[in-house]
């Protein structure tokens, strides 16, 4: 039997109309494992989250998903304009009922937002809505497109700390993506640097922060100095 794995990337090569854009890129998270695609704007990173998540089947090579649900949060946050917060969450199959959606938010520091509609709450509320969403799924493998991009810095922190405290507690293998290598240092445990057109893998790093150390804005910049 083959030894369980978080997520496995074997991908030889993605084009759009004929134009190499991926590839050949492999790697392989274990499982509870959190990782960051870092490279720069362009390269193809929202591209691989969307082959991974299966909506793009249009690839050469493979890619073997663990055991359970899947969640992806998008840049944009995606929520219905005409539902509030919880029922955003409450309709997603398998997510659980309203008074569920209340406390997810709840615990994102929603709670006085949860009957709130989307276009009255801050793009920052949404997002972390949005990523309350993916999470009411109890997903296995988490896919987030830059999930802090175009926050502000008090949503920034918000959602950083939201974010570390969602994955502790649900151990779900994760795949972030992100430009921004002190974001990349602040978040994960591996960082897998993309570059080059068709993108394939530069480095692959272990952080050299523990999950405590991360937390410490002035170990981030030591990190970042010594490795970039
Ligand atoms: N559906 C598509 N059709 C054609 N080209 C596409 C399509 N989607 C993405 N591309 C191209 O593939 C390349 C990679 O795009 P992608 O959005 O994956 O990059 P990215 O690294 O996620 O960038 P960003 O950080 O700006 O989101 C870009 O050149 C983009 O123009």
């Amino acid at each position: 039997m083959a030894p369980m794995t978080g997520l496995t990337i074997d991908l030889r090569g993605k084009s759009f109309s004929g134009t190499p854009v991926l590839g050949p890129l492999s790697f392989t998270l274990a499982p509870g494992e959190r990782a960051c695609l870092l490279g720069p704007s362009g390269i193809g990173k929202s591209t691989l989250l969307s082959l991974i998540a299966g909506f793009d089947r249009a690839y050469d090579g493979t890619i073997a998903l663990p055991p359970g649900r899947i969640a992806m949060v998008f840049q944009a946050p995606r929520l219905l304009p005409w539902r509030t917060l919880a029922q955003n969450i409450a309709l997603i199959p398998g997510a659980g009922d309203l008074s569920r959606a209340r406390a997810l938010l709840a615990e994102a520091g929603l709670a006085d937002a949860a009957d709130q509609y989307p276009e009255k709450v801050s793009l920052g509320m949404q997002r972390r809505a949005a990523l309350c969403r993916a999470l009411a799924v109890s997903p296995a493998l988490i896919l987030l497109d830059e999930p802090l991009v175009s926050l502000d810095p008090a949503s920034t922190e918000q959602m950083r700390a939201l974010l570390r405290r969602t994955l502790d507690l649900t151990g779900a293998t994760a795949l972030l993506t992100t430009h921004d290598r002190r974001e990349a240092l602040a978040l994960t445990d591996r960082i897998l640097e993309i570059d080059g057109r068709p993108a394939t893998l530069r480095h692959d790093r272990p952080s050299p922060l523990s999950r405590d150390d991360r937390l410490d804005p002035q170990r981030v910049e030591t990190a970042y100095r010594e490795m970039f």
